[in-house]
């Protein structure tokens, strides 16, 4: 009997199917898709500085400020005679930036080499060093190293994980090239300055009028260097973490390494985990320091209480690094015990986050933190005794508000009640609206964590002066001063290393309208970045399109 070609063709594919390995499919269906993933960026409440340290902890809340990476094949099919490459294409763009940089990247040490770059005009003048080198024309400052060891560890992350059928697959996927863009949120960024050349109001309004994911102003003058201004003006919230962590998280979903679409269950936290493990390995190497991580920590997991991981586990990929194939380093990273510490934390009910920026163009925390390290060298008994006294004020404000979060566990009503009141008071005017003695343990809690905080605050600054570093500016402590004497204002400290980047303040019920209004007429705008839990997680739709349609459908019809 002679078969049709369809029937063989059809048969042939059934043939195909029964043998084909389900292990597979998330590796072969990624082919044809893009895949699109989020990380948000972070506050550190407490623990600046003594979070380096092991046991230290530090409270850290996530944002609804994320950072997007695109992931998508470069080509749309594999060339006839691409199996015998050994390097592959990537393409690496970022809108806001106004750059874009292609790669060729060697499919056995993963290596990138940056073939071509483009950028604004704009940029050139901000440059301080270019050279030409062959054909290629390479700057240095326009490199961007958190993506790019973001791409070199995930995928050895995938060979080092992968049988070897898995790799063939990777293969032909990776010969397919990969582009890459990045995108983040306006609240990572101060627009400050188009605000102003736009003539509009220093308003958390002229802010949201803005079109998502808006270019970023760059910070005039020779950056990165000792007590400089950041290359871009931003406002602090930790941009390079949730952009390593959501470049390492969409590769290694498009790869097929981990699936990080179900929300919930064991597996979910085991591919957290990994995605983790090769963020925060990625962020260290770009950064060429071993910081505490609170930063890639909240990027994967979203608001909590961390504990860093003993810096041995970075250390040792270091050296390895250097002897040992990337691959091999990558499968023992992951391997390695990851002590890192995080328990559940989030702000009691009916609390707010708000952020200010000053306008000042933000700091360069690791100049900062060297000067800290270097009093302490130079004074270990003061700095030691100082540390002991801003981990106990740490500790006092965690265990207020986990208090203030029982309490409105427990007693719902009077919370509610006296949260609203001292809303619309200032703290001195609090304990009047003490009425019962449930009510009157509530107003003590507050007052509890507004006493922490003011200690953390005082010790904070002595730890700046004996540095000789700005960690509370007079002109942050102004301001704080004021925020602090509003109604309905809790808290307010300037968070992480502190320094010129955004201060925070948390308010009670709906008195942050009012504090946004106050800031703006001390200069200080507003931020419309709130505290959102969620860590990293995959995005269904491209974010340009995700914010267009929102704010198409947001638009009442009257
Ligand atoms: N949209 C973007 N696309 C590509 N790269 C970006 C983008 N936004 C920022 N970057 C890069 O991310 C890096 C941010 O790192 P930097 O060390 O300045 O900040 P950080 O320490 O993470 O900031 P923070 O003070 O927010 O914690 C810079 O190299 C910057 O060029
Ligand atoms: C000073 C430090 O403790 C916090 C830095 O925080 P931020 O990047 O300024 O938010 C450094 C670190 O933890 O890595």
């Amino acid at each position: 009997m002679v078969r049709s070609p369809l029937k063989t063709a059809i048969g042939d594919l059934f043939l195909h199917l029964q043998s084909f390995n389900s292990d597979y499919l998330p590796l072969l269906s990624n082919c044809c898709l893009s895949r699109i993933a989020s990380a948000p960026g972070k506050v550190l409440v407490t623990g600046g500085y003594l979070v380096l340290e092991r046991p230290n902890a530090g409270i850290v809340l996530s944002t609804n400020a994320r950072f997007y990476a695109i992931i998508k094949p470069l080509y749309d099919e594999l060339k006839p005679d691409s199996w015998a490459w050994s390097w592959t294409d990537l393409k690496l763009t970022s809108p806001q930036m106004d750059r874009e940089t292609i790669y060729k990247m060697s499919l056995k040490h993963f290596i990138l080499q940056c073939t071509s770059r483009q950028v604004s005009s704009f940029q050139y003048r901000n440059w301080s060093m270019m050279y030409f080198f062959g054909a290629l024309f390479v700057s240095v400052e326009t490199r961007n190293p958190f993506v790019e060891y973001a791409v070199q560890y995930a995928v050895a992350a995938a060979y080092a994980t992968f049988d070897d059928a898995k790799k063939d697959v990777l293969q032909k996927l990776l010969l397919q090239g990969i582009d890459i863009t990045i995108l983040g949120s306006n609240d990572f960024y101060s627009y400050r300055n188009q605000i102003e050349a736009r003539g509009l109001p220093l308003t958390p309004e002229s802010l949201a009028s803005l079109p998502p994911f808006t270019s970023i102003t760059f910070n005039s003058g020779q950056s990165n260097g000792e007590n400089s201004k950041p290359e871009v003006a931003k406002t602090g919230l930790g941009s390079s973490a949730a952009m390593t962590t959501a470049v390492v998280a969409a590769l290694l979903n498009y790869f097929g390494v981990v699936d990080l679409s179900s929300y919930s269950g064991a597996q979910h936290q085991e591919n957290l985990d990994v995605v983790h493990i090769i963020a925060q390995t990625a962020h260290c190497m770009a950064q060429g320091k071993i910081g505490s991580g609170f930063d890639v920590s909240s990027a994967v997991y979203g608001s909590h209480r961390y504990v860093r991981f003993s810096p041995e586990v970075i250390s040792s990929v270091q050296d390895a690094i250097r002897f040992m194939p990337l691959e091999e380093v990558i499968a023992e990273v992951l391997k390695c015990k990851w002590d890192h510490e995080r328990t559940k934390f989030s702000l009691p009910p009916l609390m707010n986050l708000l952020l200010g920026e000053p306008g000042t163009g933000g700091s360069s925390t690791p100049s900062m933190v060297g000067a800290v390290k270097k009093w302490q060298k130079s004074d270990p008994q003061k700095s030691l005794d100082m540390w002991k006294k801003l981990s106990e004020a740490n500790t006092t404000l965690e265990a207020q508000l986990n208090l203030l979060s029982k309490l409105a566990e427990e007693h719902w009503e009077s919370y509610k009640s006296v949260i609203y009141s001292c809303s619309m008071h200032q703290s001195e005017k609090w304990m009047e609206q003490a009425s019962e003695a449930i009510s009157l343990e509530i107003v003590k809690a507050l007052f509890g964590a507004r006493d922490a905080i003011l200690n953390i605050r005082c010790h904070m600054r002595q730890m700046g002066q004996a540095a000789g570093i700005p960690i509370e500016p007079e002109s942050q402590t102004r301001l704080l001063d004021t925020t602090m004497n509003m109604p309905g204002v809790l808290l307010a400290g300037v968070p992480g290393a502190g320094g010129f980047d955004a201060v925070f303040a948390v308010t009670v019920g709906d008195s942050g309208n009012n504090l946004a209004k106050v800031w703006s007429s001390h200069n200080v705008l507003a931020l419309l970045v709130k505290e959102d839990p969620r860590g990293v997680s995959i995005e269904n739709a491209d974010p340009r399109t995700n914010q267009i349609t929102s704010g198409i459908s947001s638009v009442r019809i009257a």
